[in-house]
């Protein structure tokens, strides 16, 4: 799925009016009444007040035109529009006099704090103050009326963005943003979803689908691609009968350190259990007997150093090396890798402590094999590009670092994202559960066995990345968010396979309408 920008939207509006000779009022009683119909198959008719906050733009015209519909169908509904200025959009204004048409009376200006209403904790609050034509930080009585809503207990449901949050920009203030507990979107998600800064306003969303032009929306480059089990289904490559161990490639995993041997376990399981054909670790000395009974499947090799690795040497022909998970930054450790990047031609997952060297070592930066993927968390991407701004800034210093080295770079969190030069690939899959000990290294190792499979890098990681956090979910649901382990991510790989695969459940009628 795309993800457009403020800027794409409004051109789609245009360009919809346009070409199928629809007005914006049109497109504006689509937009509302398709918010109507979702609200009423849950209300049901119930009495339950509904007090609607409409700013005086397009936003506020489609809380008006929900305000209609529900006074129609006999809801109990207060509606207050935010005066905060007399420039009030033309499809507005149209639809506030047809709201006085209905009800015989004009709805409730508020022009300060004295007009906040009373809200009872099980009312519903729809938020309709500000969409994507936030120009600026909410400011006074209306920054103050925000945080009034977010103060209430009653269910904050938001039209298109929670009020105070931009599209694709950084939150002006983080005290004046609705915090919704649904957001009903029209069209498309929007990029400050899914970021660690913003995410949290907009929790839970569903798209609307106000039938833009499609032609435009299809050939309109996005600001990102969302990646979700219908995209990620597209990626699997099926094995075909008549093969063998060759055909599904050699990863070669270079990880552990005394003490840290568990990382190298972990990937090298990964490995397997997302479908390399062959798995050989190179690790210290002091690893082999661990890594040789953990996984009787893994090749093992050893350094000459009992601690930590020196020179990878005497490796087998690979198609694919994830290397740096818990190998430290030992100066021994940082000269292996350059001779490991400089002397074999493989492609590489770089990981972990790899990351780290490349951070310390400017000559060592400059080595990194085309094509690679670099995976680190927050903290080791710190240290490879420098601090940033907001998430906005670190995505344009990620796509400028991918550039640079002409390599893939994945953001890992929640929403973990694929970059690479202006492309973004967001991860939905995933879970709070996934913070733990390990869980990286375990996507390193599916990443690179979707490598050695054949896959290219870019796919491999946005693939990989999906299919990590799936097993994650499978995981959580028969064990909390608290008790997930890396290892069990590991050994639900193969369901988290068969679940991509399986079709989806049709919906039946009676189901439906319990909704
Ligand atoms: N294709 C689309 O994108 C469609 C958009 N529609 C709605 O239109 C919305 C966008 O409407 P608008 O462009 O009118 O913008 P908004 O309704 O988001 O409001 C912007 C208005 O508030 C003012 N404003 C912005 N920031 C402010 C601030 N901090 N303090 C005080 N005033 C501020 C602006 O000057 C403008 O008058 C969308 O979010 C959506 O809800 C729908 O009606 C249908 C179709
Ligand atoms: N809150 C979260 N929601 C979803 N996925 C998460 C969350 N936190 C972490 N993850 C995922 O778990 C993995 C953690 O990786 P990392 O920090 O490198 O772990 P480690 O170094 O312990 O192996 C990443 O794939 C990340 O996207
Ligand atoms: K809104």
């Amino acid at each position: 799925m795309k993800v457009f920008s403020a800027e794409q939207l409004q051109q789609a509006d245009k360009v919809t009016t346009e070409k199928h000779n629809i007005s914006s009022l049109d497109l504006m009683e689509r937009a509302g009444t398709q918010i109507f119909n979702w609200l009423h198959q849950r209300m049901q008719g119930a009495q339950v007040p509904v007090h609607i906050f409409c700013g005086i733009g397009n936003n506020g015209g489609d809380g008006l035109v929900l305000g209609r519909h529900l006074i129609e169908h006999g809801y109990v509904v207060h509606i207050y529009i935010a005066n905060f200025t007399d420039k009030r959009s033309k499809c507005f204004l149209i639809n506030y006099d047809r709201v006085k048409e209905i009800t015989k009376k004009w709805p409730i200006l508020m022009t300060s704090e004295a007009d906040f209403p009373e809200i009872h904790p099980d009312d519903v609050i729809i938020d309709a103050i500000f969409g994507i034509g936030l120009n600026r930080a909410p400011e006074g009585w209306v920054k103050k009326l925000i945080q009034y809503l977010n103060e209430q207990k009653a269910f904050r449901l938001s039209i298109d963005i929670p009020s105070g949050l931009h599209a694709n920009k950084p939150v002006a203030d983080m005290e004046a943003v609705i915090m919704a507990n649904h957001t009903l979107t029209f069209q498309a998600p929007k990029l400050a979803f899914f970021l660690p800064d913003s995410g949290d306003f907009a929790p839970y969303f569903e798209i609307i689908d106000i039938g833009l032009d499609p032609e435009f929306l299809h050939n309109t480059v996005p600001l990102a691609h969302l990646i979700s089990k219908q995209e990620a289904r597209q990626f699997y490559k099926q094995r075909k009968k008549y093969s063998h161990k060759g055909d599904y490639g050699h990863v070669l995993v270079v990880g552990g350190s005394y003490g840290k041997m568990g990382a190298a376990v972990l990937s090298s399981k990964a490995a397997y259990r997302a479908g390399a054909g062959l798995v050989t670790s190179f690790i210290p000395k002091c690893g082999y007997d661990i890594i040789q009974t953990a996984l009787p499947e893994v090749m093992a090799i050893t350094d000459a150093y009992d601690h930590l690795i020196s020179e990878v040497d005497d490796i087998p022909e690979v198609e694919a090396i994830a290397v740096g998970m818990g190998i430290g930054t030992n100066e021994r450790t940082v000269n292996a890798l350059k001779k490991l990047f400089s002397e074999t031609k493989a492609s590489y997952v770089i990981d972990a402590d790899a990351i780290n060297c490349i951070a310390l070592d400017k000559d060592l930066k400059k080595l990194i094999p085309p094509q690679s993927v670099l995976t680190p968390h927050p903290g080791e991407l710190k240290r490879l590009v420098g601090d940033w701004k907001d998430d906005y800034d670190k995505l344009e210093k990620v796509k400028e670092f991918t550039r640079k080295y002409k390599c893939i770079l994945l953001i890992k969190g929640a929403n973990s994202i694929t970059v690479h030069e202006d492309k973004l690939y967001i991860n939905t899959s995933g879970n709070p559960g996934m913070a733990t000990g390990g869980s990286g290294d375990v996507l390193s190792g599916m990443i690179a066995a979707l490598l050695a499979q054949g896959y290219d890098p870019l796919l491999a990681t946005v693939f990989a990345t999906y299919l990590h956090g799936l097993a994650g979910n499978i995981v959580s649901q028969s064990n909390s968010f608290e008790a997930v382990m890396a290892g069990d991510v590991a050994d639900h790989i193969g369901k988290a396979y068969l679940s991509l695969l399986e079709p989806d459940q049709p919906v039946q009628q009676d189901e439906n309408d319990q909704k």
